[in-house]
């Protein structure tokens, strides 16, 4: 992988401080959680395992997985007075301020007292973020109020079962537990660098957690998935989408799903979430939004050298597994919390409050005139 010129403004190509957790785009491997390749931990690890990594160097052998897991299960339920707030958050509500909402409230009910505890509200968060999002969901939008306990195995089969209300099918499993695993960390990102910020005053995790979805909200990070899929259902057929992207290029507006601050030619996600987007279309039997996906992908590189960046096929892959479009961001809620909550595990065990200067550009030293003479 080519290093990308990194200069300007944003930051950008300026270090911000070490971690052990991630490497982003270093040549040979493009993308590492703890010195593993995210293909191998996609094809040989499950999301659970993935977070148990993030937040203890190591991948879990049996017994710490089954225990692991175990715990988790015991959490995924939500307390009634949490359940009592969700319900009343109004339906057009956008789904990642209600994942901010019940982050927030949670650390009201379930404050974490100290930082010996951040394990534990870490791990509460993971469990409970399914049922957040989809007891408000199903409320709001079918009038029910959802059992918050599955007898799924993974959280990636409990989230599918509460959305649906069925149990889902072992492929939906896979995907869903492949693109949690995808989205579980990337370095300093814009929503794990506020993350980090807030942490560095010494700040409690679940304030670091609520001001990292109000980060991942914005269409330029985490909200790319539901704008891209926005995109591509406008699209007739491939030759519309390309036409239409034309376009959108003359206009100079941005297109979702594409391009990244770090990587140059491709990101290492794309590649894996693009291929079980065309199996769940072929499962589907109906393939045209992945080819008009793959058409979007091929103008984008003739015409501007811009690659897919993870959001854009998975909004296809989402899609194709029955997932509304607002929900998409807050999947990626449920399962960068990790790589925020191990940033902020790591901020704390190193800690300089994070302080940049600022270039000043303002007006010279001047005297305030009185209210009447301005
Ligand atoms: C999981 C994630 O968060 S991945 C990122 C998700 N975000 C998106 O998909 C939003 C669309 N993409 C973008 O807006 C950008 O590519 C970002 C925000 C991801 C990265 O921004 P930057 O690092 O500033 O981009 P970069 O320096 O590569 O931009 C180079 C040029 O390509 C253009 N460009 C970059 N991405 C796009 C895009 N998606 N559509 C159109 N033009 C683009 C820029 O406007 C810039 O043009 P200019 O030199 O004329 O100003
Ligand atoms: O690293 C970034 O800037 C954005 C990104 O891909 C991520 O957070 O997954």
């Amino acid at each position: 992988m080519v290093d990308k010129k990194l200069s300007g403004a944003g930051l950008r190509g300026q270090s911000a401080g070490e971690t052990a957790l991630c490497t982003v785009g270093k040549s040979g491997s493009g993308l590492t959680y703890a010195g593993y390749d995210v293909s191998d931990l996609a094809d040989n690890a499950t999301f659970e395992e993935v977070a148990y990594l993030l937040f203890n160097g190591e991948l879990p052998n049996q017994a710490q997985l089954d225990e692991y897991k175990a715990s988790l299960f015991k959490q995924r339920d939500l307390p009634q007075a949490l359940k009592d707030v969700l319900k009343l958050i109004p339906k057009d509500a956008h789904p990642m301020d209600v994942m901010r909402t019940g982050c927030s409230f949670l650390g009201n009910i379930e404050p974490e007292a100290d930082f010996s505890q951040q394990h534990q509200a870490a791990n509460r968060l993971l469990a409970a973020f399914p049922a957040i999002m989809c007891y408000w969901y199903r409320f709001t939008h079918d009038g029910v109020e959802i059992d918050c306990t599955t007898d799924e195995d993974s959280l990636g089969g409990h989230f599918l079962a509460l959305l649906h209300g069925k149990t889902p099918s072992e492929q939906h499993r896979k995907v869903m537990d492949v693109s949690l695993i995808l989205y579980a960390e990337h370095e300093f990102n814009a929503s794990t660098f506020t993350a980090r910020v807030c942490a560095s005053t010494l700040s409690d995790m679940f304030s670091c957690i609520t001001g990292a979805i109000g980060s991942l909200r914005g269409p330029l990070h985490g909200g790319a998935n539901e704008a891209a899929m926005d995109m591509i259902q406008k699209f007739s057929s491939p030759a519309d989408a390309k036409e239409q992207m034309a376009g959108m290029l003359e206009r100079k507006e941005k297109i979702m799903g594409f391009g990244h601050a770090i990587y140059r030619e491709s990101d290492p996600r794309n590649v894996i979430i693009k291929a079980w987007s065309e199996k769940l279309a072929h499962e589907n039997g109906d393939t045209s939004l992945y080819d008009i996906s793959v058409a979007c992908e091929e103008f984008m590189w003739d015409s501007k050298k811009l690659f897919c960046n993870a959001d854009f096929f998975h909004a296809s892959a989402y899609h194709f597994m029955g997932i509304p479009t607002k929900l998409f961001t807050p999947i990626f809620v449920c399962s960068r919390l990790t790589g925020w909550a191990a940033h902020v595990m790591e901020q704390r065990s190193n800690n300089r409050i994070i302080r940049p200067s600022a270039d000043y550009v303002g007006p010279e030293p001047r005297k305030v005139s009185p209210i009447s003479q301005r």
